[in-house]
């Protein structure tokens, strides 16, 4: 089980962003994706993620490897952190949630309505639904946002643990999580070539 991704274009708005990606992430692997503000990222994460289509190239991942947790926690306020957590876990056709509920400190919360947590505690129960998804590929963009230091260390021991399973982690993040062992992507080598406003040309009139 791998993702590869080869000579990929992907576009925002219709405008390519970046072009030629190529990347391969194996058992074991983590991959921090970085750049500067509006190169691209959130864009490549989403289509590796299948929510929207590249432009061109491939991406050969095996299906129903993969769990994307983008900006919004898709956490359902009027349940509550243990009814929320039950309910991923039965969508990915599990049951045991409790190693989630522990890895994030959620056990003091378990009753508290999601609505009713704080930003960071909403994070935390977010980044603990891939684990009770059992797929071995997480894309995450901005997974630290909200989290202090003694959180985002709980994320990257989840990861940890995640990888020495065989488990793999594509992410795009500004901190340094203290994953010494996460490969780097720069993607700020596969920005785009602008497009001409006019590429109509006069040398053959
Ligand atoms: N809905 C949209 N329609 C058109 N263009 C968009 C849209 N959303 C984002 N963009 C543009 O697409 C480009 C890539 O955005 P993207 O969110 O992928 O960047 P990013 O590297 O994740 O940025 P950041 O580090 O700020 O999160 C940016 O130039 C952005 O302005």
């Amino acid at each position: 089980m791998m993702l590869q991704v080869s000579d990929l274009t992907i576009a925002r708005g219709g405008i390519p962003v970046l072009e030629g990606v190529r990347f391969t992430l194996s058992p074991g692997q983590a991959l921090v994706v970085r750049g500067p503000n509006g190169i691209g990222k959130t864009t490549l994460l989403r289509t590796i993620a299948g929510l929207q289509p590249p432009v061109s190239g491939r991406i050969d991942v095996p299906p129903e490897s993969l769990v994307y947790a983008g900006h919004a926690d898709g956490i359902k306020a009027t349940l509550t952190v243990a009814e929320n957590l039950k309910f991923w876990a039965e969508a990915f056709g599990r049951k045991d949630y409790s190693q989630a509920i522990e890895a994030f400190r959620l056990t003091a919360l378990s009753a508290r309505l999601a609505g009713a947590l704080s930003a960071g505690q909403k994070r935390r129960l977010g980044l603990a639904r891939l684990l009770v998804t059992g797929r071995a590929i997480w894309v995450l963009d901005e997974p630290t946002v909200s989290l202090d230091t003694e959180a985002v260390a709980m994320f990257a021991h989840a990861v940890r643990g995640h990888l020495a399973t065989g488990g793999m982690a594509l992410m795009a993040t500004h901190i340094d999580i203290g994953l010494s062992e996460a490969q780097v992507l720069d993607v700020g080598k596969y920005k785009a070539k602008p497009l001409m406003d006019n590429d109509f040309d006069g040398a053959f009139l």
